[in-house]
């Protein structure tokens, strides 16, 4: 499996600036590049990734996008004086130009050509070019919004070309929408485009009609098209996540892409003058680990825009560290997402609905009408003028997030020692005395304190927690012979001397622990039979029609779990599989993988003895940090798990506001 992160900036990028007073474009400026790639280098990061050189696009790379005409037309513009640059600029909309631009943009095109050899190569897992001029606006034979070429399309086209890529996957978090990215791809069912982008019913730049919600692509390419307009401003990770988990996560699994191309635009961070919404830069760590386990962890990261000059740096340090690995750090206090977020969210995901099988029991009523005219009182602000001063705003600078010497320790009975990768650390603690376990779980009966096996076990769970409070180890993996009574175990003592959240995740049928009713536990239980009803709020029994059910698993996990962990904030996951619960591997694999987004990454996943090595060894992968293997091609997810999911979360998502999918007051 391919591992490390390329890095790819070069200084040159930064020899081009605006020339003349222009209100609008004054933004885009050099020390874009410069204060994030100095931030990196302070956060010790650059050294830690692989450092990739730039080059220049050839002719024939900007003609898999561009125009001929309009490639000669660029080609013009070193030689140009002061005055042609500003004619030249004027009928594109929003954009300068510089006699060294031209160079800078094939700069920025090379670099995201070598990032995408070096990710599909194997040379690195991930990336991320650091570019200025930005690409997303630009089009065939345009230049717009501060972009001359458009770097991600051609970087999409080329790896398609080249690598015979089928299914690519275009994520544009960025706060405008890529028109240009839409137009190049919106016939092309190989290529899905999601961006969301401020919107406030077409009052924002670039106003188009085209970028609401209901343009979902033409052609073969319909449904490949996802727009979610943001209507309101200050839009916060609530409302991010919730995107992620019921409208793009779902969407992109059942896409199964091959690449991961992200036009990563931090304008959509805290404090940029264009966003103007509240979601701090932690939140990029967490976007980005949900995308890293599609596409075997294939993600190409261009930048686009981002002019805070605060809120751009920590949020690139945020991405670059969760594409390095490194434990996500905790998001507390999500509540819900806003009732116009909401509003899109169920606009798109009914407008979709014919297109994708996750969106089938979507109902068919958007969340508002696109044509309706919204009164400008109604859209909210319209933005900052030019040059008006934008309140000042402040937020916590993002923590450091130090990885613990160990990643990954063990607790494998003997002869399974060669089960895992090298590089687990293995645990073989003291047994634990019957004293010490009588007095944590009083319902050991006289045989289990005899019980060698069952001794060490919970001497082991005893040893990974405290070495997980002490922050030696993020996670482990244990076998274990007693999986009930080791899991009571495992959250009486975290809960004691760990944190006061356990999120346990269970496989399996028979109930694993009895429920607290304190909410210091959080039970989601998949089970195949009907559970009888859960005693608390925090004992989630999902149905699964038999394990078999991969995409009904997945959609479960997405937009259901997901949501549940994340509004919880446990100080620690649980994760155990009950004997044979058949879940297969590669999705167990990606449970354990999303999940650690969640707690810093500290989790414990508890097997029972007799698992196969199979599962064994791609769970402690998945564990150090190894790519989810992609679920394949999926098919529907069985009706009746999508009722039994939609039926929970109707129950649910009042106590658990990320769950909701729509405004309250849509039947
Ligand atoms: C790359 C970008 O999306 O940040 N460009 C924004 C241009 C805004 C013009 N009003
Ligand atoms: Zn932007």
């Amino acid at each position: 499996m391919a591992s490390g992160t390329a890095l790819i900036y070069d200084e040159e990028m930064t020899r081009y600036k605006l020339l003349w007073v222009d209100p609008i474009c004054k933004i885009e400026v050099p020390e874009r590049l410069v204060v994030s790639y100095a931030a990196l280098q302070k956060a010790g990061l650059t050294q830690r990734c692989v450092a990739l050189p730039v080059r220049e696009a050839t002719d024939e790379d900007i003609l898999l996008a561009h125009s001929t005409e309009y490639l000669e037309a660029v080609k013009k513009t070193p030689y140009m004086t002061l005055e042609e640059l500003m004619t030249f600029a004027v009928p594109y909309g929003d954009v300068y130009f510089h006699p060294n631009i031209y160079h800078c943009a094939k700069l920025a095109i090379g670099a995201t050509l070598n990032l995408v050899d070096a990710v599909m190569t194997g040379k690195v897992r991930n990336g991320i070019a650091l570019v200025r001029p930005p690409g997303h606006h630009s089009q065939r034979s345009t230049a717009n919004g501060f972009c001359i070429f458009n770097n991600v399309a051609i970087g999409t086209l080329y790896a398609k070309k080249k690598y015979n890529v089928r299914r690519v996957l275009i994520v544009d978090w960025d706060i405008h929408h890529g028109q240009g990215l839409q137009y190049c791809f919106e016939e092309d069912p190989d290529v899905l485009y999601f961006s969301w982008h401020r919107y406030e019913h077409q009052k924002f730049w670039p106003n188009l009609r085209e970028s609401d919600y209901d343009s979902v692509g033409k052609g073969r390419g319909a449904g490949f098209n996802i727009n979610l307009p943001w209507n309101k401003v200050g839009m916060d990770s609530n409302d991010y996540l919730s995107v992620f988990f019921h409208v793009l996560l779902p969407v992109a699994y059942e896409f199964n892409p091959e690449l991961v191309m992200l036009s990563a635009g931090f304008d959509s961070a805290i404090g940029d003058p264009e966003g103007e919404m509240c979601a701090t830069p932690e939140i990029f760590g967490h976007l980005t680990h949900l995308l890293m386990s599609l596409a075997g962890g294939r993600l190409c990261a261009v930048l686009e825009g981002g002019y805070n000059l605060t809120s751009l740096p920590q949020s690139v340090c945020q991405t670059v560290q969760t594409l390095l690995g490194d434990p996500v750090s905790r998001i507390s206090g999500l509540s819900s997402p806003s009732k116009s977020a909401l509003e899109s969210i169920q606009s798109v995901r009914s407008v979709h609905q014919q297109y994708w099988a996750c969106f089938k029991h979507v109902a068919a009523k958007p969340g508002y009408e696109p044509h309706t005219k919204h009164s400008k009182l109604e859209a909210g602000q319209d933005g900052l003028q030019p040059g008006e001063e934008t309140k000042e705003i402040s937020w916590p600078e993002p923590l450091l997030r130090l990885p613990p010497p160990t990643r990954t320790a063990v607790a494998l009975p003997a002869g399974l020692e060669d089960s895992v990768p090298e590089s687990c650390k293995r645990v073989t603690e003291t047994l634990l005395t019957p004293e010490e376990a009588a007095e944590k779980l009083g319902n050991l009966n006289i045989q289990d304190l005899k019980n060698k096996d069952l001794l060490q076990s919970l001497g082991n769970v005893q040893s990974l927690v405290d070495k997980i409070e002490k922050k030696q180890v993020r996670n482990g993996l244990l076998l274990v012979p007693d999986l009930r009574k080791t899991l009571a175990f495992a959250v009486q003592h975290a809960l004691i001397s760990l944190t006061d959240r356990v999120l346990l995740v269970f496989l399996g049928n028979e109930a694993p622990v009895e429920v607290r009713v304190d909410g210091k536990l959080m039970l989601v239980q998949f089970c195949s039979t009907e559970p009888h009803e859960p005693k608390s709020k925090h004992h989630i029994p999902v149905m699964m029609k038999g394990f078999g059910d991969v995409p009904g698993f997945l959609h479960a996990v997405l937009t259901l779990l997901l949501p549940l962990a994340y509004g919880y904030d446990p100080g620690l996951i649980l994760v155990a599989m009950g004997k044979g619960s058949g879940m297969g591997v590669a999705a167990w694999t990606q449970l354990t993988s999303l999940l650690q987004g969640l707690a810093e990454g500290q989790m414990l996943v508890l097997m029972q003895q007799g698992d196969e090595e199979e599962t064994i060894r791609t769970t402690a992968a998945s564990l150090l940090g190894e790519p989810a293997q992609s679920l394949g091609t999926l098919g529907d997810p069985l009706p009746e798990s999508m009722d039994a999911v939609e039926k929970l979360r109707l129950k649910l998502e009042t106590q658990w506001g990320l769950l909701q999918t729509r405004g309250q007051n849509l039947p």
